[in-house]
């Protein structure tokens, strides 16, 4: 029987721009292949039956690297920690192939650990199976968390000893397949404006319209608009997007660890889950990487960081568009963070709405309440989902009636119950259903990783990190 993940039909997309902007490269040859993980929630995506996919498909594919088109290994440089290292690009990955997903957009099959590459420098191209299983509870947990993220397809376990500063070494390896819109980051830009190439720069442009801004690629061509507007369109987008995309990880409650240009998507989407981690409790200067010594990528400074990044990436872009196109875009990146995290904590409250007054004193006292009384994160959210009733609106007593009664919550349960007052019984109804969407029960924090690596490093036992997805999905 044919392999469906290989008998998909696989565009020669990024292919087709030539080799001034990737490598192509074999894949390692692994000594072992156990499957680990295959994400089957994303197979209808493909059109593709998970009924019809068997595991040995998964690792023909995606551990022996049988291959359709050529693996590319994308060039690109990068801002780490704010200097400049022209020596990045795809040193343990690939482009494996890009395909169409039901949905009619374009996606990446992007590899992780799949060998060396011209960009692995001494480096051995390869991820460790701790690093791969991070990553794909990042990605469910972020995805489930309504968080616009890359997810992992599969996993699999290569059978090597690699060694790491970070992990007790000598540590397993394995190779990841990530599923996303697009490996082309910032960094990607600047490197065609360090090497001098506007024409790349451009020519670049054309094609990430057209993939990926298909909405904004029909409007030039239809209101047949200048290159300039076209791109300066591009760039405004892009500037909405990430900032939705970083008030989605300041409401998960999400800390990425390193926002280096090359870890930014054109698509705006978030990708590369490294030392990252899930606060514990409201602290703007929690930092996640050990190596962050002066809390520069902290929980409270993604949003200047991310705004600084799209800064950074006018440099290589005004070439294609007018510097006064671009302060205005990027000026407006303040006011779309707002909006969307405002929105996004309402809704994690039980609303959809409220009016502007009561929607920002509500917002206000819910972050001095966290911050103050350092709660669990993620399980306040969980508790005001588990607790809701609408007979809350009659009786503010019975709001949060366990909690240590102190002034900071007898003042946020008053207002609370004010803030339900305003609402119809029909919003008073459709609250709980939106509680129970914005939040989930299963968290990610460091000791849950632990626990279920610690089982896998032990006893060989997967099925605590098999069970621990399910939650993270459904819970
Ligand atoms: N073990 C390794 N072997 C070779 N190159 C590596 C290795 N680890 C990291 N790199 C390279 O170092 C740079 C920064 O790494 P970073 O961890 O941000 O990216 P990555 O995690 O490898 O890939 P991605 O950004 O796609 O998740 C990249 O150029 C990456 O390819
Ligand atoms: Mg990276």
């Amino acid at each position: 029987m044919s392999n469906p993940l290989l008998s998909l039909n696989y565009e020669p997309a990024l292919e087709s721009l030539g080799g001034d902007y990737f490598d192509e490269v074999p894949a390692a040859d692994f000594p072992q292949h156990i499957l680990r993980f295959r994400n089957d929630q994303l197979l209808p995506k493909l059109g593709l039956d998970p009924a019809q996919v068997t595991d040995a498909h998964f690792i023909q594919a995606f551990g022996e690297f049988h291959c359709v088109r050529p693996f590319l290994a994308l060039r690109y440089h990068g801002y780490q920690f704010n200097e400049y290292n022209p020596n990045l690009g795809d040193g343990r990955g690939f482009l494996y192939g890009q395909v169409r997903g039901t949905d009619g957009r374009l996606y990446d099959f992007g590899t992780k650990g799949s060998g060396r590459t011209p960009y692995s420098r001494s480096a051995d191209g390869r991820l460790t199976l701790k690093g791969g299983v991070r990553e794909v509870l990042a990605a469910e947990t972020l995805h489930r968390l309504g968080v616009r993220t890359s997810r992992c397809f599969s996993l699999v376990e290569t059978g090597e000893s690699l060694w790491r500063g970070d992990e007790p070494s000598p540590t397993r390896s394995s190779v990841m397949i990530r599923f996303s819109h697009s490996h082309i980051r910032f960094g990607t830009f600047e490197r065609l404006h360090y090497i001098r190439r506007p024409d790349l720069i451009t020519k670049l442009l054309d094609f990430v319209i057209e993939y990926y801004y298909p909405e904004l690629h029909l409007a030039a061509s239809t209101e047949g608009l200048a290159p300039g507007e076209k791109y300066a369109l591009f760039y405004a987008e892009l500037v909405k997007k990430v900032a939705e995309l970083v008030a989605q990880w300041m409401a998960a409650g999400f800390c990425h660890a390193v926002l280096n240009t090359d870890n930014m998507s054109i698509s705006g989407e978030s990708f590369d889950y490294g030392p990252f981690a899930f606060i514990p409790t409201y602290n703007p200067k929690f930092t996640a990487a050990y190596f962050d010594y002066y809390g520069l990528y902290c929980y409270g400074n993604q949003p200047f960081v991310c705004q600084g990044n799209l800064e950074k990436l006018q440099k290589p872009l005004v070439c294609a568009i007018a510097q006064t196109d671009l302060d205005s875009a990027l000026a407006k990146f303040g006011d779309y963070y707002n909006a969307a995290y405002r929105q996004l904590m309402l809704n994690k409250l039980g609303f959809e709405q409220l009016p502007e007054a009561d929607g920002d004193e509500l917002l206000q006292l819910t972050i001095k309440l966290l911050a103050e009384s350092q709660v669990d994160y993620q399980g306040f959210f969980f508790e005001l989902r588990k607790q809701f009733a609408p007979t809350w609106r009659d009786d503010a007593s019975q709001i949060f009636s366990e909690a240590e009664p102190t002034d900071l919550i007898a003042h946020w349960r008053q207002f609370y119950c004010h803030v339900l007052q305003t609402l119809s019984s029909d919003d008073l109804d459709r609250m709980a259903e939106r509680l129970r969407r914005c939040n989930p029960e299963q968290s990610l924090l460091r000791p849950t990783i632990e626990a279920v690596w610690e089982q896998i490093a032990i006893e060989d036992n997967w099925q605590p990190f098999y069970e621990l997805v399910k939650r993270l999905q459904n819970s």
